[in-house]
């Protein structure tokens, strides 16, 4: 793959994982500001015209998502799998490869230190 491009978003929320043991800090309900990346590629061939994988600014459909699904709610309510950073990398690949062909990888950080990613 010749070309990729990377696109930051931000919204707070939080949640309460399954599955740990009660005395894990993450087994209470907290919260984080979370980063999600989008990376999206394309061989040379598929570039367009102009020299764009694909215009940032259509990505702001998904910046809109975020706002409306993911900012300031928990996440428990929202997602259908335990609301790990894996798990939302992988659900929000999901959610929006059909939207976003070229989408090749989603990154999840809940903290400063931390990044989990998706990768078709
Ligand atoms: N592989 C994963 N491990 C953890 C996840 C996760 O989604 N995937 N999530 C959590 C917690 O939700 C939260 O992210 C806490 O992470 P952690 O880095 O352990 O928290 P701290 O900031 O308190 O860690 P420090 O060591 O103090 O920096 C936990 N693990
Ligand atoms: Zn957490």
């Amino acid at each position: 793959m010749g070309f990729k491009i990377t696109k930051k978003f931000e919204f707070s929320a939080s949640h309460q994982l399954a599955d740990l043991p009660a005395e894990h800090q993450c087994a209470r309900m907290h919260g984080h500001n979370y980063v999600v990346e989008l990376e999206l590629g394309a061989e040379d061939a598929d570039l367009l015209p102009v020299g764009f994988i694909r215009d940032y600014g259509e990505l702001s459909t998904f910046k809109d998502w975020i706002d409306k699904n993911l900012d300031h709610r928990h996440l428990n309510d929202v997602m259908d799998v335990n609301p790990t950073a894996e798990n939302m990398a992988a659900w929000v690949y999901r959610t929006w490869l059909l939207e976003y062909p070229e989408l090749t990888c989603v990154r999840v950080s809940e903290t400063p230190k931390t990044w989990a990613e998706y990768r078709a």
